[in-house]
């Protein structure tokens, strides 16, 4: 299979009090209110101004498929992505760090793009196993055979390290991480005063928070940019390799756009991979059969540690479980975009301003591509590849992921790694919810026990939310 053959049904658009229940579903449980919608109106439509009178209202369409990926993702310009995170008063640090590449549009976005490629393409990030590999394994020794861990958390502090490394280098790095430490509170805060539907423009004393801390963490990064700038020979590090960069006709970076895009660039590396890590060893602990034929996959062509070149890639079910994970809970698993212009480009009409709901996880539950939606089935990736826009964990398009080789190489060398040294088994009767803040992930952790690797896998019985996410073959 080499795409999908979907087609767009007739959109559907509901007005004024018919749409509330669906923007208060979607507030609450974007997820539910993605499925049942699709269920009762089809694929793609459109919830108008829930208030009709108010003229500032927009409207908000949710439109999933490949047929909407190809059309939105395909046209970066006319549907735009904003900032990831809240805008803050003017001259204000949280302004100015809100300006990163995902704030970017047109001919400024493509040149920083060209900037950050070479760094992060597939050939420059080989050069990042053997410390990745050295961090795996000072998390993994932690681990104790018979004591029990919380796997989002331990996978959380492994991305945060790995972040650190690949952000602001070894040289110090226990101030790297406390950067990072600083980037992630930042993250925590934005998240809460989102949550909260506060605005960085009104008094309040956490909205005063997040501003400080953006304020402290903006002097840090500029701090490290400075030093760096004055010791002459550029570090390994992606901050060092920013500074030096040289696009088109002798561009270089603001400090302002190095600072946005470092603290952005560990956003949305280390929750992203943390979140589909925890994911893929509950996966794997549920389903027996797939885990004992990774331990014998991981035995047979794991021969050395960091992993000789080409080894990774040398692993079909490896890559199935991760693509997957992927696949099943997206971190990512919805993007808003913004319309420029008007435009009926998805068979509605759509004015300036008004907001589309793109959904990796709808995306991935379309049974004409992935028969069997909900079942967890690495195999299905030995067997058939869905089209660009039908599979989206890492986006569509000219604003792809950058970040896809090197978070697809950490991920598959802390899974085979795990796999090579343990057997890791949930414990019965936990409960797994799944929540939507910034990424999909659990809402109270992952507990599982660390185990000797003895082929003694069976599933656990478990409750929660992801029993409906999630079937296992
Ligand atoms: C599991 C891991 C990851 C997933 C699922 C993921 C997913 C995504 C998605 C869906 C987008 C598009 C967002 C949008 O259009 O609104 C994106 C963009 C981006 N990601 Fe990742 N990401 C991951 C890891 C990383 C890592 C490790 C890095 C960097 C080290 C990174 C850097 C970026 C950058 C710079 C962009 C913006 C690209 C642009 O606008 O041109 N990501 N990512």
């Amino acid at each position: 299979m080499t795409g999908s053959s979907e087609t767009v049904r007739k959109p559907y658009v509901l007005y004024g009090h018919q749409t509330w229940r669906w923007y208060a579903q979607y507030l609450r449980d974007p997820i539910s209110c993605y499925l049942d919608a699709r269920e009762i109106y089809g694929p793609v439509g459109g919830l108008g101004n829930p208030l009709p009178f108010w003229k500032g209202g927009r409207q908000h369409v949710m439109a999933f498929g490949a047929v909407p990926n190809r059309i939105v993702f395909g046209q970066p310009d006319l549907f735009r992505p904003g900032g990831q995170v809240l805008r803050g008063p003017r001259g204000s640090a949280q302004r100015r760090m809100r300006k990163s590449i995902f704030a970017m549009h047109g001919d400024e976005h493509n040149r920083h793009r060209r900037v950050m490629q070479p760094p992060l393409s597939r050939l420059a990030v080989a050069s990042y196993a053997p410390a990745i590999a050295g961090l795996i394994d000072q998390v993994l020794d932690r681990w104790e055979v018979g004591k029990p861990i919380d796997a989002y958390h331990e996978m959380l502090t492994l991305s945060n390290w790995i972040a650190a490394h690949l952000l602001f280098g070894e040289a110090d790095f226990e101030r790297s991480l406390a950067i990072c430490m600083l980037i992630r509170d930042w993250i925590t805060l934005d998240v809460e005063v989102r949550t909260l539907k506060l605005r960085p423009s009104l008094p309040g004393a956490l909205v005063r928070r997040l501003l400080r801390h953006a304020e402290t963490l903006e002097a840090a990064v500029r701090q490290l940019i400075e030093e760096r700038r004055s010791a002459g020979a550029p570090g390994k590090d992606l901050l060092s390799q920013l500074i030096g960069a040289h696009g088109d006709k002798d561009f270089a970076m603001s400090d302002d756009e190095l600072v946005a895009h470092s603290v952005i660039l560990h956003g949305a590396s280390f929750l992203t991979t943390a979140s589909t890590l925890a994911w893929a060893m509950y996966l794997l602990a549920q389903n027996p059969a797939v885990a004992a034929a990774l331990d014998r996959e991981v035995a047979s062509k794991l021969t050395a540690w960091p992993p000789a070149t080409g080894e990774i890639d040398a692993m079909p079910l490896l890559d199935g479980v991760l693509r997957e994970t992927l696949r099943l809970l997206p971190p990512v698993h919805h993007t808003l975009r913004t319309v420029a212009a008007p435009t009926d480009a998805l068979g509605l009409q759509l004015r300036r301003d008004d907001r589309v709901i793109m959904s990796a996880f709808m995306s991935h539950r379309e049974p004409t591509v992935f028969p069997e939606p909900d079942v967890f089935d690495p195999a299905r990736w030995m067997r058939d590849r869905p089209g660009p826009y039908d599979y989206i964990p890492f986006s569509a398009g000219p604003r792809l992921c950058l970040g896809y080789a090197f978070a697809t190489l950490e991920m598959k060398m802390i899974l085979a790694r795990i796999v090579q040294r343990h057997r890791v088994a949930l414990v019965p009767h936990s409960k797994i919810d799944v929540i939507y803040r910034l990424t999909l992930c659990p809402s109270a952790g992952v507990p599982m026990t660390v185990e000797p690797r003895d082929g003694a896998f069976s599933a656990a019985p478990v409750s929660g939310n992801i029993l409906k996410l999630v079937r296992h073959g």
